[in-house]
């Protein structure tokens, strides 16, 4: 699809549609790659919106076309995020009228959302390499799409990393820190990482599904009480992406209530960060 063409563009093409300094969309470096000191063995590319511009500048003759593709993939991934968000969250006992920020029909009020491709060519020495290293989304959910290529893995208690193998026509769902917030840490967010592979490219698809950016995330009312008190303090998901792009992965344990003052935030090497 459209995230094949892209990657198999020539480097200067693929520069036109470079992420500014300051942008989210566009080409470049894993969106988390400035929190480590080594490069990985990854290129990305963000959609925030329309990829309209970046795609003129890629397939100056094309791009209406591939435009359609990403912005119906967009659509359709939206509406299988929300149906899903809904069901994990009915299995709480909560319906659509506990969350304010939803209509009535269970649609997020001017949700944030976003496309994350990821290219993690074949690496001649894959053991010394690292595709997207080990961390957990920001948003609510993540819908992820993988090409016939071994790689992502996720951190399971008592087994450490274990490879999700990419299923023909299937898709993986990974509860994000926002869920997780919202749960009461009843869905717990998903630590994950994607390792690359001596012989065959590997693509990835990331639909990045998270609330309207200003509304207050917190633990919902009906899942606390006296004996399950709030874990989490209420954060927007434009706090939370600042607060990502600090402590990275301690991001979550920092919006805990009652969390422990000294010794657990390393600010050394962070900048920043945009979603995911
Ligand atoms: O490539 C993968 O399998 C993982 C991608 C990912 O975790 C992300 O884009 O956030
Ligand atoms: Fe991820």
């Amino acid at each position: 699809m459209a995230s094949k063409s892209l990657f198999s563009l020539p480097h200067e093409t693929k520069l036109k549609a470079a992420r500014s300094p300051d942008g989210i969309s566009g080409y470049g470096l894993a969106r988390i790659s400035s929190f480590f000191s080594k490069l990985m063995w990854s290129e990305g590319f963000t959609i925030v919106g329309s990829p309209l511009e970046h795609f003129q500048q890629l397939w100056p003759q094309d791009y209406i076309k591939l435009c359609d593709i990403i912005e119906e993939y967009q659509k359709e991934m939206k509406k299988l995020a929300g149906r899903l968000m809904w069901l994990m969250l009915a299995s709480l006992g909560i319906t659509k009228e506990d969350i304010k920020w939803a209509n009535p029909k269970g649609d997020l009020k001017d949700n944030c959302d976003a496309l994350q491709l990821n290219y993690y060519p074949a690496c001649p020495d894959p053991d010394r390499a690292m595709g997207l290293a080990a961390h957990t989304d920001s948003t609510l959910l993540t819908i992820l799409h993988q090409n016939n290529t071994n790689g992502l893995q996720m951190m399971k208690d008592g087994s450490g990393w274990v490879t999700v193998p990419p299923v023909s026509g299937g898709l993986v769902i990974n509860v994000g820190d926002l869920l997780h917030i919202l749960s009461n840490g009843l869905y717990p967010s998903v630590l994950h990482r994607a390792v690359v592979n001596r012989n065959q490219d590997r693509l990835s698809v990331a639909y990045l599904y998270g609330p309207p950016s200003s509304v207050q995330i917190s633990p919902l009312s009906k899942l606390v009480g006296p004996s399950q008190p709030p874990l989490y303090r209420s954060i927007t998901w434009t706090e939370y992406l600042r607060t990502k792009a600090k402590y990275f992965n301690k991001a979550l344990l920092s919006v805990k209530v009652c969390a422990p003052f000294n010794g657990f935030l390393d600010v050394s090497d962070h900048n920043s960060v945009t979603v995911g």
